[in-house]
């Protein structure tokens, strides 16, 4: 089976919320795939679509090409963690996997490996009601990849951890795309996927906002922008206008140049004889992409100081 998801042209309304509204992108093996957008933008909508647990109004969701719900072994097929907290509370973390594995027709064997893949192996007879939110979430993850299989589909695998938690997240979504699988993986937050996701798919609003790799958002986003910093700023502004860069005064002794080379910025200051005591790109953080990004989609924005969620 080929390693992808195809979502074209999904839509999906509750009520008078339009929750997806003609959403199209590719997920590809060998990539980790973000899926992000601010809080209600569609993202758990979209995945329940795809797994086959809700039923689009408008337009088709396949997974190696095919609905999941022709999947012959979809276990083998597609592995989601879509709610971490479905587990019975009283039931043991490898009980529960032995149960799923059962269920499916998987060897036993294979709970002993995915327990240990997640890093639950000192925890495996304990009963789940009892776990943190990271164990949770591994146990989650544990159940994903039961039938090893090439497409992944993790929504807010992060929330909630900790640092070390999140470290381990982010090395693991790594090795299951190097392993070649399609990962498909959401978040409400930029910095949660910064250092894991090689494309991202971001929504706001039910629709398609931007469908990147993130090498091309971050060179963007960050355009051509150089920071000039010299007490001399009326002769710099002159010498660069004059050359053809356009020139914003950012604040008393610094200047915004957009359209020249941070080398060719330093040649032209130098031979006009112009002191300055630093030139800078500019670099955006994935982050400020984002926002940039996002900046209309956002359903609740906070006042000052809050962070609009
Ligand atoms: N079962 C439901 N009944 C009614 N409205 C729903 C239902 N599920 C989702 N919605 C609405 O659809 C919109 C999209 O929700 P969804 O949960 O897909 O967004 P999300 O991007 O996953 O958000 P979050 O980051 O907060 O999880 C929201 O306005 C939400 O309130």
């Amino acid at each position: 089976m080929e390693a992808t998801i195809e979502v074209r042209g999904l839509r999906k309304r509750y009520g008078q919320t339009v929750a997806v509204d003609g959403l199209s992108f590719m997920v590809r093996p060998g990539q980790v795939t973000g899926f992000v957008g601010p809080n209600g933008a569609g993202k758990s909508t979209t995945m329940r679509m795809i797994m086959g647990l809700d039923r689009p109004e408008e337009g088709t969701a396949l997974i190696g090409g095919r609905p999941y719900r022709s999947l012959r072994t979809p276990l083998c097929e597609v592995g989601a963690m879509l709610d971490s907290a479905a587990v019975h509370p009283s039931r043991g973390a490898r009980h529960h996997l032995l149960w799923v594995a059962h269920a499916n027709g998987l060897p036993a064997r294979r709970v002993d490996e995915v327990i240990d893949i997640v890093g639950l192996s000192g925890a495996a007879g304990r009963s789940a009601g009892g776990f943190s939110l990271g164990m949770r979430q591994r146990l989650g993850i544990a159940v994903a990849l039961l039938g090893d299989p090439p497409v992944l589909i993790l929504d807010e695998p992060v929330n909630g951890l900790d640092p070390e938690g999140i470290a381990w997240m982010r090395g693991l979504l790594r090795s299951l795309a190097a392993e070649g699988r399609a990962v498909l993986v959401s978040s409400h937050l930029m910095s949660e996927l910064e250092d894991s996701a090689d494309h991202l798919v971001v929504v706001g609003r039910g629709r398609l906002v931007a469908d990147t790799s993130v090498r091309e958002l971050l060179a963007a986003a960050s355009g051509d922008r150089v920071l000039v910093r010299t007490a001399s700023r009326s002769e710099a502004m002159t010498v660069l206008a004059g050359a053809g860069a356009v020139v914003a005064a950012t604040d008393r002794e610094a200047l915004t140049i957009v359209g020249m080379t941070a080398e060719r910025i330093v040649a032209l200051l130098g031979e006009g004889g112009v002191p300055f005591s630093g030139v800078a790109e500019h670099s955006a953080s994935l982050e400020e992409a984002y926002m940039e990004l996002t900046r209309d989609a956002v359903d609740f924005r906070g006042t000052a100081g809050s962070s609009g969620e």
